[in-house]
């Protein structure tokens, strides 16, 4: 079975339709991007997929289990990334280790020297050991991001989520966020979805795209078949001038593994 498993998902908030019989699957390792405007259903639909909303209808499996409730086997990274700003990233990126250990053994820091290791490699995959005593609130944002990334990889998830993780930084700060995310699903093999509005960034680090209009999907395949017409499915009548960098073409469908190795080096 899939690593994720999205089936007839509807949901909706009072006359409000966010997401529309939506279905589609995720395999292990895979690294895919959820492109749409703001309103299509994203920020929904990952809320659904952590299990934090409750579907109005269908059903999201991962590892073959139905996500009613958020679980250690799936970790979220938000936009906000809500670090503690007094505390160094070492101790931020601890308390990922809460949705493994509990609560009260993270409070009276009685975490064990392999969450402490855990600690330490997650700022390593995000390049961030050297800054690791560092107080995140005198942190970039991009740095601050990165924590909240590792934050996450301390959970020792098999599915990692984030939600317009670089919504909030400059371009510069976007991309190294970007790669450090590819970089870390890849050396975890983890299977990554994520939301972004930036195409030519999501086009550069994503591997397989799924695009929503009006919380339908209308769009579901790889970098060479995201040409300017998937582009204007997604984003409908939106200038997306400066948006895409590509030229338009009729999509030759090349495969995952191709992508993947096209991606960052
Ligand atoms: N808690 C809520 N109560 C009522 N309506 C909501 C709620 N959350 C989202 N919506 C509505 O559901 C639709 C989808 O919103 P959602 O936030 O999932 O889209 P999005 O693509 O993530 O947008 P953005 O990029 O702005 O976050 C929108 O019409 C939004 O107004």
């Amino acid at each position: 079975m899939s690593k994720i498993v999205v089936d007839g998902l509807r949901k909706t908030y009072g006359d409000t339709v966010a997401l529309e019989n939506l279905s589609f699957e995720v395999e292990e390792n895979e690294f895919v991007i959820i492109l749409g405007v703001s309103g299509s259903g994203k920020s929904t639909l990952l809320r659904c997929m952590c299990g934090l909303n409750e579907p109005t209808e269908g059903r999201i499996l991962i590892n073959g289990e139905p996500m009613t409730a958020p679980r250690p086997d799936v970790a979220m990274i938000f936009q906000q990334h809500n670090l503690i700003g007094d505390m160094s990233a070492y101790s931020n990126a601890l308390t990922g280790g809460i949705n493994r250990t509990g609560l009260l053994s993270n409070i009276f820091r009685l975490q064990s020297k392999e969450e402490k290791r855990r600690a330490l490699r997650a700022l390593d995959t995000v390049g961030l050991l050297d800054e690791a005593e560092q107080k995140t609130r005198r942190m970039s944002g991009g740095q601050q991001q990165r924590v909240g990334i590792a934050r996450a990889l301390v959970q020792e998830s098999e599915v990692l989520l984030a939600d317009e993780p670089v919504a909030s930084l400059d371009p510069g700060s976007a991309q190294d966020v970007m790669r450090y995310l590819r970089r870390a699903s890849d050396d975890r093999d983890l299977s990554t979805f994520i939301s972004l509005h930036q195409v030519n960034i999501a086009r550069k680090y994503g591997e397989r795209f799924i695009g929503l209009h009006n919380g339908k999907k209308v769009f579901d395949g790889y970098r060479d078949e995201l040409t300017l017409d998937a582009i204007d499915k997604i984003y409908g009548d939106i200038d997306t001038d400066g948006m895409f960098v590509g030229e338009r073409s009729t999509g030759d469908a090349h495969s995952s593994a191709t992508s993947r190795q096209e991606t960052t080096s």
